[in-house]
């Protein structure tokens, strides 16, 4: 990547200025230490350049940005892409380090998280040490962090695979992430699709343009890198045709007879899947419930396939996965109503997640679930409309605002709740609608709480619970 120095309008690589030994590099001001690299980033919601002076002043020795600049007095390289400039020096600053392990990219609008735990658990099993980069946290040689972000910014992620001694990464990688250049100083092994379906409207123009972001991971790969193909959603088959004219080695799990991993047969009730792995057909038993959470598992066998693990040793693995925090978590009770926690927030994820509950046929299901605030609200009247299709009893509740004022959301959910009739009741304080289902459920019926998984609650409620499990739990002692 070439930078233009500002004074002298000379050109230099990038990897020639990483030559300098900058003691770090930043792409917030408030971070910078002496003898830093600040690097600029016209943002989503302020100018980066606006800081630059900020950025001097704390010590630092030089400026990359996009802006053209001349009146600073210290060096200053023009780049045409702050953000990419800074995945490129963050990969140089930290020696390149994913050229050492397997890297496994996995996008798609949801599975993500749950995929790349499915191949850890699989690797795991062989004896093949796996770090894990994704929504729930990170576990680098086995320990765990915290993690804000499905796919963190440059530094951050090129700092975690240089740390981590695991033969294998495994990570998602969002459509944020991919726009905003986080992985671009990567190359991958293996880059997953799940699926794609309606997301992320509110930063993505229209869904055209969110497919386009993600298939941007499949340039990512490495000239012998090999791209897996869920074509169970139209966007798969859409990708797969993309990709065919690329000349990358391609691999396709889905239910027609072209692809390379068929689901022949799901037998639900039994937990049961007959597959075709290329020409031999195999059972196969999928460790979580529901039809999404068997293509899950094909993708990730998919993964196992092709680094070489017999289908044995997979299936095997399958049997002792302990599934996902807060991906269709069960809690089964003797003298209460079952309770599942799930992380949906999509249409297409709820209407899995919703048939899934159906499917394990409960007098009545308890739907209780909120709409997250600031985020996509084109999807917030389909998320209602497949709940209503499904659910019995609705309960509609409040998820992260994100600063969207509370009476705007409260409004919104009151206009789109008219459609539905007295099914649905809107009780704002979430822990007081975990509750009402809870007291007015019956020991056969079934409450399905969607939207925040394990996450932790971002308001204060009623009762002092920190997450949809705990206020389980709360609810638990408190009948006892
Ligand atoms: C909306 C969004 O995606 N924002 C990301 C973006 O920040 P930004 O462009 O908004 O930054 P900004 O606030 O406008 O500031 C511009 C620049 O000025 C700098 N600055 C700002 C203030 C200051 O005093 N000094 C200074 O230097 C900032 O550090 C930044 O470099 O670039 C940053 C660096 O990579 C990200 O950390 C940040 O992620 C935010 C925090 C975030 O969490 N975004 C979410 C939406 C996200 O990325 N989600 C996906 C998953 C989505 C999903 O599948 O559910 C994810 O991968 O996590
Ligand atoms: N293959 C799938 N197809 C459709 N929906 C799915 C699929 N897998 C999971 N889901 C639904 O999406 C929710 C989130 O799943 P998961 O965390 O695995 O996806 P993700 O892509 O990592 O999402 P995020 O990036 O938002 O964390 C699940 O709780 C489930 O309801």
């Amino acid at each position: 990547m070439q930078l233009e120095e500002s004074l002298s309008k000379k050109l230099i690589s990038l990897e020639k200025l990483m030559e300098d030994e900058f003691s770090g590099i930043q792409f917030d001001s408030r971070e910078i230490k002496p003898g830093n690299l600040f690097i600029a980033i016209e943002g989503t919601s302020i100018d980066g350049h606006k800081f630059i002076f900020q950025a001097i002043e704390q010590g630092a020795s030089a400026i990359i940005g996009e802006k053209e600049l001349t009146d600073l007095n210290i060096p200053y390289y023009r780049t045409t892409n702050s953000r990419l400039a800074l995945a490129k020096a963050a990969s140089s600053f930290y020696k390149h380090p994913w050229k050492r392990p397997i890297m496994i990219g996995i996008t798609g609008t949801n599975g993500k998280t749950t995929t790349s735990y499915l191949i850890r658990h699989i690797l795991e099993k062989q004896g093949i040490s796996c770090s894990l980069i994704g929504t729930v946290k990170h576990i680098i040689n086995d320990r765990e962090f915290i993690s804000n972000q499905t796919t963190p910014d440059p530094l951050l992620l090129q700092q975690l695979i240089m740390e981590s001694n695991d033969e294998v990464i495994v990570m998602e990688v969002s459509s944020h992430g991919l726009h905003q250049e986080r992985v671009s100083g990567i190359q991958f092994d293996i880059g997953m699709f799940t699926n794609l379906s309606q997301d992320h409207l509110d930063y993505h123009p229209d869904i055209e343009t969110y497919f386009d972001v993600k298939s941007k991971l499949f340039t990512l790969l490495k000239p012998r890198g090999e791209a897996i193909i869920g074509t169970y959603s139209r966007w798969g088959e859409v990708l797969k045709h993309k990709l065919q004219q690329s000349g990358y080695s391609l691999f396709t799990f889905g239910h027609k007879e072209n692809d390379d991993l068929e689901l022949i047969e799901w037998n639900q009730a039994e937990d049961h899947c007959l597959i075709r792995d290329r020409r031999e057909k195999v059972d196969f038993s999928s460790p979580m419930p529901g039809l999404h959470n068997v293509w899950n598992a094909l993708g990730a066998y998919s993964v196992g396939r092709r680094l070489h693990i017999n289908y044995k040793d997979i299936n095997k693995a399958m049997l002792t996965f302990p599934g996902v925090p807060g991906r269709f978590e069960t809690y089964k009770f003797d003298q209460s109503p079952n309770v599942v926690v799930d992380y949906a927030h999509t249409p297409d994820g709820l209407d899995y997640c919703l048939k899934t509950a159906k499917q394990q046929h409960p007098s009545r299901l308890f739907h209780i679930f909120g709409f997250r605030g600031n985020r996509d609200r084109t999807k917030r009247e389909a998320m209602l409309s497949v709940s209503s299709k499904y659910s019995d009893f609705i309960i509609l509740t409040m998820d992260d605002l994100n600063n969207e004022p509370y009476e705007e959301m409260i409004k919104e959910m009151k206009m789109l709740a008219s459609r539905i009739g007295d099914r649905l009741k809107i009780i704002p304080d979430r822990t007081l609608a975990i509750e009402y289902a809870w007291r007015n459920a019956r020991n056969n019926d079934l409450l399905l709480i969607t939207g925040k998984g394990p996450e932790e609650y971002k308001h204060e409620f009623t009762y002092p619970c920190k997450s949809d499990k705990d206020t389980i739990n709360y609810l638990l002692h408190s009948t006892e």
